[in-house]
């Protein structure tokens, strides 16, 4: 028997094979529901490298351009009126959606999940066990839902022709369906790259990228049918002048899954984004440090006078004296790649840094710069081998006053984590256990740094001792 799944499933394969132009045969979508995948798409024969498994019409991605409100003149004037490209796109998405059996991706928005694990839909004690992750404060339901309220529902209220049955929606229907179609374009829409036969190129011919232009997102039928893998990641999507094209990176063999990539995203992103995470994810793990718990830490270890200094004038310029490097930030991430250069030419990096560079400028202008002047000076701060040992230990032994107190806003330790996920056991991929993975990842993240903090303090006080023994020594002998 077959359950709407796969009779989803299946009607979606035709309508993808009847209306776009490649679909390879030796591929097929397949239920993982029970590994906790949803969908993903198989190799059922060996593929090769360079493999084309399906391409897809431009014109056949849904966007605020292909979508059927975009052909009518009054629908163009509200996607004008919106003018932002999120939103536009979640009000095309709910007129396709409303349209139903007339709109041309019908079969498509069948596929698409209308439940999700992003922590937009998690309650507040879900969200609870991620305890000090910063990812708890980026959700933004609040914003968007204001944003829903007071922008886009008027906007689409104003033409009730152009959405089948709006009418019988109640507001909270519609934020409903608006919440629904925002978490799909964030777990499934692509960044739309341009034809690149269609991009302006400089005298050499090379083809200039638009920096600073955000690309508009479409949704891309099929190509968001693959799960996707940071080590797995077998297959890519590439832009042509029509069509786009899913292709694999490597050999795949019959029976392989076929994984795309997210990115280079921490596990809190894939969490707040996607909903789900998986170790092969942890490398870019990040856990940050806020500027005003680094100010609040410093000034609590200068003397009652010198913390008076770092008044808010003071942080003020100090800011804009460090943005103006491009070093100043509400708060420093801290990764596993924070304690090594990040490449040779960085000023600030070199010397093997005793932590991020931003980090770095923040504690020098701080602690060392900030004794005998009100106004930080607007010169660089000086090169870790430029500072004296001193002021390097002042500025390691702050850092790890600082780490420890990230460390305590987290209410278990590593330990307690550790236990936790042991006792949870299969039940590790449940919204609890994915919390639990996100704020142990960012502990031990902080406890790395402290352990690198603390080494090169000891190091250098044990090289210390031994240069004055070896003085001490050399004295007597004397
Ligand atoms: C672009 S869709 C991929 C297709 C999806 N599995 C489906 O059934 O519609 C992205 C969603 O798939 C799931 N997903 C993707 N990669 C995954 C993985 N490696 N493990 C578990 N779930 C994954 C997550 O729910 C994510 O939000």
């Amino acid at each position: 028997m077959t359950d709407n799944f796969t009779e989803t499933s299946h009607v979606f394969i035709d309508w993808f094979r009847a209306c776009q132009p490649f679909l390879n045969p030796k591929i097929r979508l397949a239920d993982f529901r029970h590994e906790g995948r949803g969908r993903g798409v198989v190799a059922v024969q060996d593929l090769h490298q360079d493999e084309e498994l399906f391409s897809i019409s431009r014109s056949r991605i849904l966007n605020t351009e292909t979508s059927s409100l975009a052909q009518d003149p009054r629908g163009q004037e509200l996607i004008t009126k919106l003018d932002d490209q999120w939103l536009s796109l979640i009000m095309v998405m709910i007129h396709e959606y409303l349209l139903g059996s007339e709109s041309p991706w019908k079969a498509y928005f069948d596929v698409l999940p209308s439940t999700f694990d992003t922590l937009m839909f998690w309650t507040d004690n879900e969200l609870a066990e991620l305890q000090a992750s910063s990812v708890k404060d980026k959700i933004g339901k609040t914003s968007a839902n204001d944003l829903f309220n007071t922008t886009l529902f008027p906007v689409i209220r104003s033409a009730p022709d152009l959405f089948p049955n709006i009418s019988s929606l109640t507001d909270s229907d519609l934020l409903a369906l608006a919440h629904r179609m925002g978490s799909i374009i964030m777990a499934y829409a692509f960044d739309l790259e341009k034809d690149p036969s269609a991009l302006p190129q400089d005298e050499d011919g090379y083809i200039s990228d638009e920096e600073g232009d955000s690309l508009p997102k479409g949704m891309v039928p099929m190509a968001d049918m693959l799960n996707a893998d940071a080590i797995l990641n077998n297959a890519c999507l590439y832009y042509e002048t029509d069509t786009v094209s899913m292709r694999t990176l490597g050999p795949v063999k019959a029976g392989e899954e076929l994984y795309n990539d997210y990115g280079n995203l921490p596990r809190a992103d894939l969490l707040r984004r996607y909903g789900y995470l998986t170790d092969n994810y942890s490398l870019y793990d990040v856990v940050e440090i806020p500027t005003d718990l680094i100010v609040h830490v410093v000034k609590s270890l200068k003397a009652n006078d010198d913390a008076a200094r770092v008044t808010e004038k003071y942080l003020a310029e100090l800011a804009a004296a460090l943005d103006e490097r491009g070093f100043y930030e509400d708060s420093y991430d801290i990764s596993l790649h924070s304690h090594a250069p990040v490449n040779d030419d960085d000023e600030a990096q070199e010397d093997n840094p005793l932590f991020p560079a931003g980090l770095q400028m923040l504690f020098y202008r701080l602690l060392v710069d900030n004794n005998n002047t009100i106004t930080p000076p607007k010169k660089y701060a000086k090169k870790p081998s430029a500072l004296s040992p001193a002021e390097q230990s002042s500025i390691r032994q702050a850092y790890a006053a600082v780490l420890r107190a990230r460390q305590g806003q987290y209410s278990t330790t590593i330990e307690q984590d550790r236990r936790t996920l042991l006792e949870l056991g299969a039940q590790i991929s449940s919204r609890r256990g994915m919390a639990v993975q996100v704020r142990l990842g960012e502990k031990l993240l902080l406890q790395r740094a402290l352990e690198a903090a603390l080494a090169t303090e000891h190091a250098v006080a044990n090289a210390n001792s031994d240069a004055d023994g070896e003085e001490r020594s050399h004295k007597r002998r004397r």
